[in-house]
């Protein structure tokens, strides 16, 4: 297997967002969970996206962990790697995208690394360097509130600069709409600077499109599903990939019990949490007693059980932004975010121990924790649920096939937890 494009993805939600965007523009993808063990069957791809869990953890282990499937997918011929990060810009002044950005340009030995978070089909857009969600710059967006890495400045170069060695410059959309020449002549005045990262604007997809043919001049770029539509578009354009027809993954039913998990506490998850209400049984659990120990989950289960032969069922520990800060002043941040998604892995791995084949979950850490749990070692991508979000069927797990849907925490629409489950048959 040559691939044309390798990708590292800081999060399992993330990775299947672009995996969807990969293969929707005509890439042969797969999603591995990590890097993938030598013996893992993978079927003839375009593209491999690995998906790390190193958005939230120690600058220094992401760094060691994205070197690793950097390494892998170069061994099986990438010419280009692309680091997927959160459309949202994830992160804190400790990192990770500045130390991993920083270790992987070392390695690839470009002078200069495109860098954009810009993925216009879901809101998110970059000008001037400053990155909006929908309407409203990041910083007065709901990322004011999360719960692992609030964002609270929306200036990409100033956020960027702060994480990163090396001097970090702006590439603007007037030179973007001049075209793939202009871009390139920025990045070598950049570059002649000594400046080695350019947060580059984007607004619409033809942004992205000039983003990516000027990205594949180099053999690494940085950015959401938005650049990674740049370079498939790219790679099809220079007759690099031969663009596959879609459908080509099975649609072979997998039956049996269906159950949703929400670990995210996003605006977006909270509306589809209570429209869930409206059409399954959901319960709420409670996440101080979640942090005393092990019998929260145990009632989860037991709940389930008397439930879920009946039809779909939805689990949430996901609350408001006051909640979620009162509990981590008690509790500590990165404690009350572990205890919950180790919980939210011990509900996943007891469902599935119930016959449960077909899962939804909501967060991209609580995504992680589960499927980790789940030891699903990659995935196949079928239909699309709504932008970012595609139906998953596992490769290679032992627990036979499985139908997933990892869900970011800010995407789908308001019936998203229906939406899924009607098309995970
Ligand atoms: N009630 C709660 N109080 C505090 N923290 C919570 C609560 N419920 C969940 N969490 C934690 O909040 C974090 C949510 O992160 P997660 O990545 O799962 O969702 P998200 O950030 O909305 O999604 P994404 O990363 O895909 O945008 C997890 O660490 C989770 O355990
Ligand atoms: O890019 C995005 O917004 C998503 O794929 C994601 O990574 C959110 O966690």
């Amino acid at each position: 297997m040559k691939l044309s494009l390798g990708c590292i993805a800081d999060d399992y939600t993330g990775a299947s967002d672009l995996a969807n965007t990969l293969t929707r523009q005509g890439l042969r993808t797969v999603q591995t969970i990590g890097v993938p063990s030598d013996d893992l069957a993978l079927p003839e791809v375009d593209a491999v996206v690995v998906s790390l869990k190193s958005r939230s953890i120690e600058a220094e282990v992401a760094v060691d962990r994205s070197r690793a499937a950097e390494k892998w997918l170069r061994g099986r011929g990438a010419g280009h790697v692309l680091f997927k990060i959160c459309s949202t810009f994830d992160s804190t002044d400790a990192g990770n995208i500045g130390p991993v950005m920083d270790a992987l340009r070392t390695d690839s030995g470009d002078a200069i690394v495109l860098v954009t978070p810009a993925f216009p089909e879901t809101g998110r857009t970059v000008y001037q360097g400053n990155l909006f969600v929908g309407s409203v710059p990041l910083n007065e967006s709901p990322l004011k509130d999360h719960p692992l890495n609030p964002m609270h400045d929306s200036n990409l170069v100033r956020v960027l600069a702060r994480q990163s060695r090396t001097k970090v410059g702006l590439a603007d959309l007037a030179t973007l709409s001049r075209g793939a020449e202009a871009v390139r002549g920025r990045l070598a005045d950049l570059s002649g600077k000594g400046i080695g990262a350019a947060i580059i604007d984007a607004v619409f997809d033809r942004d992205l499109e000039t983003i990516g043919a000027v990205a594949l001049d180099h053999r690494l770029s940085v950015g959401a599903s938005g650049i990674g539509l740049g370079l498939a578009r790219a790679l099809v354009a220079s007759g690099k990939v031969k663009a596959a027809a879609a459908g080509a993954v099975s649609d072979a039913p997998v039956g049996g019990p269906a159950a949703c998990l929400a670990g995210s506490c996003s605006q977006a998850t909270l509306a589809q949490i209570a429209n869930a209400e409206k059409v399954m049984p959901v319960l709420h659990l409670d996440p101080e007693q979640i942090i005393a120990g092990p019998a929260e989950a145990r009632r989860a289960l037991a709940w389930a059980s008397d439930r879920i032969t009946d039809g779909p069922i939805l689990i949430a520990s996901s609350s408001t932004p006051d909640q979620v800060s009162a509990l981590q002043s008690r509790h500590g941040r990165d404690a009350a975010g572990h205890a919950i998604e180790q919980a939210m892995a011990d509900i996943a791995e007891g469902l599935v121990r119930s016959g449960v084949r077909r899962l939804v979950v909501a967060g991209g850490e609580t995504s992680g924790a589960v499927v980790d749990r789940l030891r699903l070692p990659g995935f196949l991508v079928g239909e699309e649920i709504a932008a970012g979000v595609p139906v998953l069927r596992s490769v290679g797990s032992d627990k036979g096939e499985m139908l997933l849907a990892l869900k970011s925490g800010n995407f789908g629409g308001p019936e998203f937890f229906s939406d899924a489950l009607k098309l995970m048959r």
